[in-house]
């Protein structure tokens, strides 16, 4: 049996892992909100450590609103760079195998191919800055550390970009949505089971060498708008949705016009296929 602690576990990522927690019997999970185990807090970190056997640990607290970073930046800074610095120490220090979540933000988006594990981050927020500086103190201070990067996470759990949708279509008649950012939506418990395979490969496989920057997200390109407009069709809404320009929705915070992951390290590492984008969104909008 492994114990596997889940920080930041009522988040959204977090709780798609409480969803699938019983299909791991070989996992022993040790779910932690703020509450329990504050990560800005070296202390409470190190004690936690000390007072519980972890062999791994999956990082899911992170400050994620986009464009509050860009006036909260410290805030931001300290949940996802410093914080990360305090979990990456005390896992080497524990021999524990540490999985930090990143974000496609880290890029400037200007690329028109899928981005490689290999391409040069350079955010262009405030979020993307300090998650990026958060890799970096993943893999400064736990040389073993995994970096998972994903994109436009969504599931029926906590606050996105699917949840708001359906809400704001069921309010209003008509939506002005972005079509000039692509990249991929990740169903976000799709991602709880790739991150638990990775794991399990890792305690079974002790001498691979699973280190690194991995990219994961469902299969396939689209737009924002694309997006809301798969979610109209497939819950049936008469809103009507009308696509725009980045320009014409001004934002604090700037987003990649180009955020596709390629995916192929991952799905070589593990061996898996990735479902299709809007499979995974037709089993999340069953369960709202
Ligand atoms: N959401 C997205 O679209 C994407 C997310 N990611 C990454 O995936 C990961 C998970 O994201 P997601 O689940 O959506 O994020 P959420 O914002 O839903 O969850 C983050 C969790 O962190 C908790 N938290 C905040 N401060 C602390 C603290 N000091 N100590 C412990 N926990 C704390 C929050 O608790 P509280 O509610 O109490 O504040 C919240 O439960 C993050 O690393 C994110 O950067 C990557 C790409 C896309
Ligand atoms: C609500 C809304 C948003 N938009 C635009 C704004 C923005 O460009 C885009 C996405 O909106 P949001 O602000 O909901 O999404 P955002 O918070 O930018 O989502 C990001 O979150 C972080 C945590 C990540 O790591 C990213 O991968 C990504 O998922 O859609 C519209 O055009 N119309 C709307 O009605």
């Amino acid at each position: 049996m492994k114990n596997i602690l889940i920080t930041g576990a009522s988040g959204q990522l977090g709780q798609a892992f409480k969803s699938i927690a019983t299909q791991y019997p070989d996992f022993a999970f040790l779910f932690t909100d703020r509450e329990e185990l504050d990560i800005t807090q070296a202390d409470a970190v190190n004690a936690y450590f000390e007072q519980h056997q972890v062999d791994a640990l999956i990082n899911c607290a992170a400050y994620t609103a986009v464009d509050k970073a860009e006036s909260e930046e410290e805030l931001a800074f300290k949940l996802n760079f410093e914080a990360v610095l305090y979990l990456a120490q005390a896992s080497f220090a524990h021999k524990a195998t540490f999985i930090q979540l990143s974000t496609d933000y880290v890029f400037d988006g200007k690329h028109y191919r899928p981005y490689t594990e290999n391409d040069e981050p350079n955010p262009s927020s405030m979020y993307g800055a300090s998650k990026l500086r958060g890799e970096a103190a993943a893999q400064g201070e736990n040389p073993d550390a995994i970096i998972l990067r994903t994109s436009w996470l969504y599931s029926e759990f906590g606050q996105n970009f699917a949840k708001r949708m359906k809400e704001l279509m069921a309010e209003r008649t008509e939506l002005n949505i972005v079509f000039d950012q692509t990249g991929t939506p990740t169903y976000a418990v799709d991602l709880a089971g790739v991150t638990l395979k990775m794991l399990g490969h890792k305690f079974e496989y002790p001498e691979a060498q699973l280190a690194g920057v991995y990219h994961y997200s469902n299969e396939g390109v689209t737009s924002w708008y694309d997006f809301a407009v798969a979610i109209k069709q497939l819950t049936g809404s008469s809103c009507e949705l009308l696509p725009i320009t980045t320009d014409q929705y001004p934002t604090p915070a700037e987003r990649p016009a180009y955020s596709v992951f390629n995916k192929n390290k991952i799905k070589e590492t593990l061996g898996i296929a990735i479902p299709y984008w809007t499979d995974s969104l037709k089993v999340c909008l069953s369960k709202l």
